[in-house]
């Protein structure tokens, strides 16, 4: 049975207004994810799914599928037809519609209302690289739908109130008075602002020019708009070179009304950036200090206010240069030189730049501020240096929410090349032996994102659709493009970065890594255009194709701290090392996270050479499943040895287990226990499974069973020994089926040797995220049957392979598993 549309007053209508079509928000409704977010939602009152309306993981998926092949059939239809023109709208017409629906959302109530943003990812049409110098100017009536301008610009003025759901959309007007809608995506720090702010950043009169337009149809109506993905297409005429532009250009109409009086001085302008600062409009803030020093270049104050600006937006790079044009000036107020020396020194130490921070420490204008910024630079440089880490502090730290470590970057014995005469990509490789546990990484991100970064709102439902991937994102991917955006608005070394990174099919190939420093001026000249073109586009394609979902593989039982997320929404970060990283089922290293910061070890001796793998997919799934997305999302096929091990099997075996992994969950032990059989009677005793080592379709359904015998003593609340010993031994044989070499297998009796592992402990174990669980559940028993030395050795076996996985000794390992470790005497 269908979804019913939700009965709030405007829905329907906003619904129409953001071209979803009515049956798409239908077909949405059907999807269990959608569903739960609109159930929590008082605006979708009477929209609770009933039971006949739940549909399985399966089935919702094709119903998104659907959707999103619907949206890209339209789309691609779009791009299919030729150029038209269209008759003239006139101005008025199109402001009263706009108007219209503009107050519509700005009136809505924010308890009750309903907001859906639906967004495309990978219909960026291109990006203009050529100077405004060296492009025509067109007019609106110039102009053909569904075509790119290239080598024009179009001159225009807004002349409306903004309007926004994911873009920021306004009515501009040319110099002949023909008007049309414009929509601005990815401008910083836009995705989630309120409407005051989007008009403050595209104020009514403001003169824009965009560079290449692309004028095209909505995905649904008729009234055509400019659509602008890259925000750097687009240029505010306000400086002396830009006016030049404008010194042969009348206007038809008179202009429009509203018009915000600009400041007429410099101290103007820093008063009302002191405002927009106060109220944490960063990037309106930015804005008027720069409009104030068009005026006046050399004014001091602005150029500190901006840099505490700049250093609210991460453009880390300009804030330094203003704070440091600020400190050569020699002021006399002590004051205003500590500030400038501790924003500088700030921007530096932010931006990672360490060696930079100790220039402050010796001098004599700096204040406590500045000193303790240089002691911690210091401890920055031990990190980045040495690899040496107090992962226990920084564990602590990361359990804040929306946690951002302050540590510093690792590169250890690791480089990105292609390998020569192989068929290989360019990947990771470690330049000299490595151990198992060894840290090759800490990452810091590029860009993270986490959904408590913008507090929600209320009944907000984000659909992407992403044409790269054929996939409906989450929130968080969407949000993930705009923040590394922003971070490239002001570091044009970043932006070759991206450009070196893998952005998938159908993009240019990726350039060389590492990147050589750009040439660029050392600051931007206007907070409003960016220190580079950006091509919105690669963007996209990098951060679909390398996205790190932070948090996963991480297992610490149920800490109350934990964040419970959306299945819409979650955190997301980009990394630049970690994504020259290659796949492999069965990876040479493993990950974990410290809030953003991603932690990668060795999982295996390597020697020098060899390559540094991480896994794609969940290794425990069949080989179907982990094939699946490695060629539909990756386009590759694996050949680790575990897929060689699974390969060496017949199809017919990997079809087998494949359905007995896919069974209904049955809580019953005689049900696991006959799933346990056919999957074992699916591996074959072949050279290549046993050079692998691993069965993993096994180890899940040992666990379980492990589990279930756990399960049914705590239902009847009846401690039976020889049970809690089957439930042990169904462990052991699970983390045997991840490699782990069990040398004592006893479960009772006297401990030969208390004081040695129970384990090889020259084989870690490659799947070892699995193994924690496993062990500490494992322990719990010998602890519930009263077996004190066994339960120390396990938790020992617990602590070896946590610490090999994560850093941190047993002092990281009792605080983070100190749930689990409740009530067992450790
Ligand atoms: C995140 S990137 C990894 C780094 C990439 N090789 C590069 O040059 O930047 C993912 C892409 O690398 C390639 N790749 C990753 N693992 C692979 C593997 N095991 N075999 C072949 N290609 C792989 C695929 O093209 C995949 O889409």
């Amino acid at each position: 049975m269908a979804a019913s549309l939700p009965n709030v007053p405007d829905l329907a209508r906003l619904v129409q207004s953001m071209g979803i079509r009515p049956e798409m928000l239908q077909q949405a409704m059907s999807d269990p994810n959608f569903r739960s977010l609109v159930s929590r939602n008082p605006a979708f009152a009477g929209l609770s799914p009933s039971a006949d309306q739940d549909t399985s993981g399966d089935e919702a998926l094709s119903r998104m599928t659907r959707l999103l092949e619907q949206a890209k059939a339209i789309h691609l239809r779009e791009q299919s037809l030729p150029p038209v023109r269209v008759p003239q709208i006139p101005a008025s017409m199109l402001l009263a519609g706009f108007a219209r629906s503009g107050n519509q959302s700005r009136n809505m109530n924010e308890s009750t209302a309903v907001q859906i943003r639906q967004t495309f990812v990978g219909v960026a049409p291109g990006y203009a690289t050529k100077k405004l110098e060296e492009l025509r100017r067109v007019g609106i009536n110039d102009m053909f739908v569904r075509k790119r301008q290239e080598g024009a610009y179009l001159l225009c003025r807004i002349i409306s109130l903004t309007s926004h759901t994911v873009s920021v959309d306004m009515i501009v007007e040319d110099p002949l008075g023909v008007a049309c809608m414009l929509a601005i995506y990815h401008y910083p720090t836009t995705l989630d602002c309120a409407e005051e702010q989007g008009d403050a950043i595209f104020p009514i009169g403001a003169v824009l020019a965009v560079r290449e337009p692309y004028y095209k149809f909505p995905s649904s109506g008729e009234v055509p708009f400019i659509r602008v993905d890259a925000p750097s297409d687009l240029i505010f005429l306000k400086s002396h070179s830009h006016r030049a532009l404008l010194n042969d250009v009348t206007w038809a109409t008179r202009g429009p009304s509203g018009v915000i009086r600009q400041p007429g001085t410099a101290v103007a302008w820093k008063d009302r950036g002191n405002r927009y600062f106060k109220r944490k409009e960063w990037i309106c803030a930015a804005s008027a200090f720069s409009d104030g020093l068009l005026q006046d270049p050399e004014n001091h104050l602005l150029l500190l206010n901006r840099a505490a600006a700049y250093l609210e937006l991460g453009w880390f790079r300009s804030a330094a240069y203003d704070a440091e044009r600020v400190i050569g000036m020699d002021l006399e107020d002590p004051q205003l030189v500590r500030k400038a020396v501790y924003r500088a020194a700030k921007a530096y130490y932010l931006s990672g730049r360490f060696d930079e921070v100790r220039r402050f420490a010796c001098l004599v204008s700096s204040g406590a501020e500045t000193q303790q910024l240089c002691q911690n630079a210091e401890q920055r440089l031990h990190e980045r240096d040495s690899g040496e880490y107090d992962w226990a502090g920084i564990f602590n730290a990361s359990r804040a929410p929306a946690s951002r470590p302050d540590i510093a970057a690792y590169q250890g014995p690791v480089e990105v090349r292609t390998p020569k005469g192989s068929a290989r990509p360019r990947g990771l490789f470690v330049t000299r032996d490595v151990k198992a546990g060894e840290l090759l990484i800490v990452s810091k991100p590029i860009a993270s994102y986490f959904p408590e970064d913008t507090p929600s709102k209320r009944g907000e439902v984000f659909m992407s659709f992403n044409f790269l991937k054929n996939t409906t994102d989450k929130r968080s991917d969407y949000a993930l493009i705009d923040l590394v955006v922003q971070r490239i608005w002001d570091d044009p070394d970043l932006a070759s970065v991206v450009q070196a990174m893998y952005a998938g099919k159908g993009f240019p190939a990726a350039g060389d890594y590492p990147v050589l420093p750009v040439n660029a001026s050392p600051a931007l000249l206007h907070s409003s255009t960016p220190c580079a073109d950006i091509d919105v586009g690669r963007v996209e394609g990098v951060c679909s194709m390398n996205v790190f979902a932070m948090g996963e593989l991480t297992f610490t039982g149920t800490a109350p701290e934990q964040q419970e997320y959306s299945e819409l929404d979650h955190p997301a970060a980009l990394y630049e090392l970690p994504s020259f990283c290659n796949h492999a089922c069965l990876p040479s290293a493993g990950r974990v996270f410290f809030g953003d910061v991603m932690v990668v070890r060795a999982t295996t001796d390597l020697k020098a050479g060899e390559e540094v793998t991480m896994s794609y997919c969940d290794s425990t799934q069949p080989y179907q499943k982990r094939e699946d997305v490695t060629q539909k999302k990756w386009h590759f096929a694996c050949d680790c040895s575990l897929c060689k091990a699974d390969l060496s099997d017949s199809a017919a075996a990997r079809s087998r287990r494949a359905e007995a992994v896919n069974l209904p969950s049955s809580p019953g032990i005689t049900a696991i226990k006959q799933r346990i059989a056919q999957i074992k009677s699916t591996y074959s005793n072949t050279l290549e499974r046993r050079q692998c080592g691993i069965k993993p379709e096994l180890y899940s359904a040992l666990h379980t069973l492990g589990g279930a015998y756990c399960k049914e003593m705590n239902a009847t609340r009846t401690l039976i020994p020889a049970k809690a010993e089957l439930c042990i031994i169904a462990f052991m044989d699970a983390l045997e089926a991840t490699g782990l070499v069990i040398t004592d297998r006893s479960v009772s009796g006297r401990v030969k040797e208390p004081s040695v592992l129970p384990v090889d402990s020259t084989k870690f174990p490659c799947l070892a995220h699995y193994c924690i669980p496993t062990i500490m559940q494992m322990a719990s028993a010998f602890h519930a049957i009263g077996q004190g030395v066994r339960t120390k050795r396990w938790i020992k076996v617990a602590i070896w392979v946590e610490h090999l996985r994560t850093g941190g000794g047993e002092t990281l390992f009792r605080q983070k598993y100190q749930l689990l470790l409740s009530g067992i005497p450790f």
